[in-house]
């Protein structure tokens, strides 16, 4: 069986990297495929003196590649779950979530910093680690920061950060683990809805051989229940949310983060129960945690 797949990705190392994985696993279950990465800019790598929120948002950094599916120049796009928008278009389907790496969050520090202390500059642009990083971190001062990995490392070197907290998920699958001095627990920093999922997404009815074989069905069910979580909240638009769940075996287990503009603060909570009832419950845990502000 000989088939030529063109993967689409954006243009980053890490996006690439996340491209190759996805070709690797793919190659692993049909070795008769040609499988080519094609990369490409999208308005999100593009524009990077503005935040995200006030540029638009998460569909920035998949719009591109969504025409360049519909149009027939690529066959798959792979996205960082947590990248993917809360709506995705029903011509072009999510094909297959993968195994999650490492959901966490971790503190990188500037080259010979052991520690940091009151008044040290972390940078960050994401509020939902800001807000979570501010309780580990009183004294510290946090400003924007914008840019892939490799970008927001070399600002590490060159500019006035201290620190930036990473997805320790991008950082192993580059190999630049040995950066991370301090990993969050789940519990200190609850991770954005998807992070450590790759996404792989193709066209409505068409099928890849060995597509199955990059799925992961724990992926799926956490993917859902943490989606549901945020869709409930806000429908992802710019309020800080967290949303973590853990399957194990028939139980889900889910975390989450509501933050409430007006008061200014955050609650979090958590709900577990039967594994299919995994989004029953996301929206459970946020209208419980939504009632204790009204
Ligand atoms: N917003 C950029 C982004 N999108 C996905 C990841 C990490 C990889 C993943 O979550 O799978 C990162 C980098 C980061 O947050 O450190």
């Amino acid at each position: 069986m000989e088939r030529q797949i063109r993967i689409g990705s954006r243009e980053s190392i890490l996006a690439v990297r996340q491209a190759q994985i996805v070709k690797e696993e793919l190659l692993k279950a049909s070795p008769g495929l040609e499988i080519e990465i094609v990369t490409m800019k999208t308005t999100g790598d593009r524009i990077l003196d503005k935040s995200l929120e006030k540029i638009g948002g998460k569909g920035l950094f998949v719009k591109e590649l969504d025409y360049a599916l519909l149009e027939g120049k690529i066959d798959l796009a792979v996205h960082s779950l947590k990248d993917m928008p809360m709506e995705i278009p029903e011509m072009l389907p999510i094909l297959a979530l993968t195994r999650r790496e490492d959901p966490r969050d971790v503190m990188v520090l500037e080259p010979g910093k052991k520690s940091l202390i009151p008044g040290d500059i972390i940078g960050s642009s994401s509020k939902r680690r800001t807000l979570q990083a501010g309780k580990l971190y009183p004294g510290c001062i946090f400003k924007n920061i914008r840019g892939n990995v490799q970008t927001r490392l070399q600002k590490l070197e060159q500019e006035e950060y201290n620190a930036t907290i990473l997805a320790a998920a991008g950082l192993r699958r580059l190999g630049m683990e040995n950066c991370i001095t301090r990993i969050f627990s789940i519990d200190e920093m609850i991770p954005s809805a998807g992070q450590g999922i790759l996404a792989v997404q193709g066209r409505k009815g068409e099928k890849i051989p060995g597509i199955e074989s990059v799925a992961c069905p724990d992926s799926i069910w956490a993917a859902k229940a943490e989606r549901t979580f945020v869709r409930t909240l806000d429908g992802g638009c710019t309020s800080p949310v967290a949303a973590f769940a853990k399957v194990c075996g028939n139980e889900i287990f889910l975390r989450g983060l509501y933050y409430h503009e007006a008061a200014g603060e955050y609650v979090t909570g958590s709900i577990s129960g039967d594994t299919t009832r995994g989004e029953a419950l996301a929206e459970e845990l946020a209208n419980i945690l939504k009632g204790k502000y009204e």
